[in-house]
């Protein structure tokens, strides 16, 4: 559960005088989530999220994250707003952590997203790219191709731990990634961990994208790639196409994937595969047992590393060919 530093009413009530929200009645950690503290608020001008930053978030971003939301929502996308204190900052310190708090979104995420959600998700990534376009701020992916060797590096010896022959092909992959990763596709504001935990439904209605907190400035596409990752597999690991051709359809009616990005998507898949088997693969390794980070299997990402490595052009993922798509 996501509760890692605990609150008091009595902290809490003087955090909130600096916020004009209203009286709280009552608050509670939220079990979801697995970087940072989340707190629902109820006040009586509404509910509201309150989150403490934890260790893995560089307070120095938080002014990109927040201000990105701002942005998105005046921009007419659905997504957390972050709540002002009086004297205008958005963010406050509780409990010796950096802490802000954010409204409400309505609906809940999807266990097992159908066609209908993949589709609607392509769309709604598409306009987050189309109104992230005028974004100011700039923050580099620090869990792209460069980070991922550093990263790499605190595992690599125990890898094969985790299943016979992984250092090697790992190794193999990151060498393929450092000598041939697209470097000229468009860039911008991208959400960069859009799983289906982070974007709410009401019914087949996507009703807002959470959690910015990886968000960053780097390929477009690389984000679609993301989403196929998260959206478009099975249980038993198999690619489901139709979900492929919904979510990439989606996106394109919104925002086009060029000739180019989209030549480029079986290496982007690829390397997004790697990059979540890395993050999930320290975690394995390093947090411990009975702690409340939830770790989450690294061999479901080496799964989709083996299947994009398959993979010869973005029609096998669903991209329509050009004529057909229009
Ligand atoms: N604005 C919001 N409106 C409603 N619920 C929210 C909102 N923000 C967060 N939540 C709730 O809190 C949970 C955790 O939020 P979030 O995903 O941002 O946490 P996190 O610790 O950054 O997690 P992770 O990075 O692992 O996805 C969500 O699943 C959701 O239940
Ligand atoms: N979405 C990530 C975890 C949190 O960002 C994963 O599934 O590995």
């Amino acid at each position: 559960m996501a509760v890692y530093t605990d609150i008091n009413e009595i902290d809490l009530a003087h955090f909130l005088k600096d916020y004009d929200i209203g009286e709280l009645r009552s608050y509670k950690g939220i079990a979801e989530g697995v970087e940072n503290s989340n707190y629902l608020l109820h006040t009586s001008k509404g509910s509201y999220i309150l989150t403490l930053y934890e260790k893995r978030v560089n307070s120095n971003d938080l002014p990109f994250f927040l201000g990105l939301m701002q942005h998105l929502a005046r921009k007419g996308i659905s997504c957390p707003l972050p709540v002002g204190q009086k004297n205008g900052s958005s963010i406050g310190e509780l409990a010796g952590r950096p802490a802000a708090i954010v409204t409400f979104l309505e609906g809940m995420w999807m266990r097992r997203p159908t066609v209908q959600h993949c589709h609607a998700l392509g769309e709604a990534l598409a306009r987050m790219h189309v109104a992230g376009a005028d974004f100011p701020m700039r923050r580099s992916n620090a869990l792209s191709v460069d980070g991922w060797r550093p990263l790499w590096n605190n595992s690599k010896d125990n890898a094969d731990r985790v299943e016979p022959g992984l250092a090697n092909e790992t190794e193999a992959d990151l060498a393929f990634f450092e000598a041939h990763w697209p470097k000229h596709l468009p860039t911008g504001v991208i959400h960069a961990d859009l799983f289906p935990d982070n974007v709410f439904f009401l019914g087949d209605k996507l009703s807002g994208l959470i959690d910015f907190y990886f968000a960053c400035t780097d390929l477009l596409a690389y984000d679609v790639a993301v989403c196929l990752n998260a959206w478009c597999f099975e249980k038993d690991h198999s690619f489901n196409l139709t979900k492929g051709t919904a979510l990439l359809r989606g996106y394109n009616s919104v925002r086009p994937l060029s000739v180019e990005e989209a030549a480029s998507l079986p290496i982007l898949a690829r390397g997004s595969a790697l990059r979540f088997m890395l993050t999930r693969l320290y975690d394995w390794l390093t947090v411990p047992e009975g702690s409340f980070v939830v770790k989450k299997d690294p061999m479901e990402y080496v799964r989709r590393m083996r299947f994009h490595r398959q993979i010869k052009s973005a029609e096998e993922y669903g991209l329509l060919p050009v004529s057909a798509a229009s």
